[in-house]
């Protein structure tokens, strides 16, 4: 067992990795990787296709079985998914608190639905949603749980120009709010930079490059070298 779920909450750590190996069979993808991220820390992860960025997070998530390395979480870490994922079968609240064992699992689920601005649709299907509600509802899931460590693999991909921007808004918010640490991975460099506090670029089966972002940022200036370690040249477009 590598996932090592600690009942005491870590002070400062959403998860710490040390030396993690994950191969499909006799190809390598993660290669003794380091990685850790602190509570309240935003960490966005970029790599060109393929690279294992996937791979990463569903091994954070204890998804998938590792070869060697351990995973620290303490407690069990949420995830957000491209699709939703969420059960036709189900009422919203009831998909939102599908898995938590608390007698007041409605009044938990009408709060975080208020938070993700879908408090006045409780007893609604997934059926009727837009892609954005839907992965609005899908974030409340992950945060009724209250997590330390949240996973998000590409959870706007999907979605048109304007609901990623206003999702990124309502993202940052939350994750403002309840702290946990996040891990997002993206392939849009732009999302990175407006959402990361940490921008990592994973290359070779390890984390190969990272930055951290300030506030007077020159973003062009970090768009570019993001690019260009992703093997984009940009030339002198600002
Ligand atoms: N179940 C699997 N069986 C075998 N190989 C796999 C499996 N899942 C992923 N791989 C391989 O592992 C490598 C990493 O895949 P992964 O999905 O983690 O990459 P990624 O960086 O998330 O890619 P993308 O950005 O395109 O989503 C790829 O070469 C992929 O073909």
């Amino acid at each position: 067992m590598t996932v090592q779920p600690r009942a005491e909450a870590f002070q400062k750590n959403a998860v710490v990795v040390s030396n993690l190996r994950r191969a499909y069979g006799e190809r390598s993808v993660i290669d003794h990787l380091n990685l850790v991220i602190g509570q309240g820390e935003f960490v966005v992860l970029l790599g060109e296709s393929g690279c294992g960025k996937t791979t990463l997070l569903r091994a954070l998530a204890g998804l998938d079985p590792v070869q060697g390395g351990t995973i620290e979480v303490p407690g069990r870490p949420a995830v957000v998914f491209q699709e939703h994922r969420l059960l036709p079968w189900e009422t919203l609240w009831r998909n939102v608190t599908l898995g938590l064992r608390a007698g007041d699992a409605r009044a938990r689920a009408a709060a975080a639905l208020g938070e993700v601005g879908l408090g006045d649709r409780l007893d609604d299907w997934p059926r009727n949603l837009s892609g954005g509600q839907a992965q609005r509802v899908a974030l409340a899931r992950a945060l009724v749980q209250e997590p330390k460590l949240l996973l998000l693999d590409e959870p706007f991909a999907a979605l048109d120009a304007l609901t990623r921007l206003r999702m990124h808004g309502l993202v940052k918010d939350l994750v403002a709010r309840h702290q946990p640490g996040v891990l997002l991975v993206t392939h849009d460099v732009d999302e990175a930079i407006r959402l990361g506090d940490r921008i990592l670029v994973m290359r070779d089966g390890v984390i190969a490059a990272e930055h951290r972002l300030t506030p007077d940022q020159d973003v062009a200036a970090a768009r570019a070298e993001l690019l260009s370690e992703l093997g984009v040249s940009v030339g002198n477009e600002k």
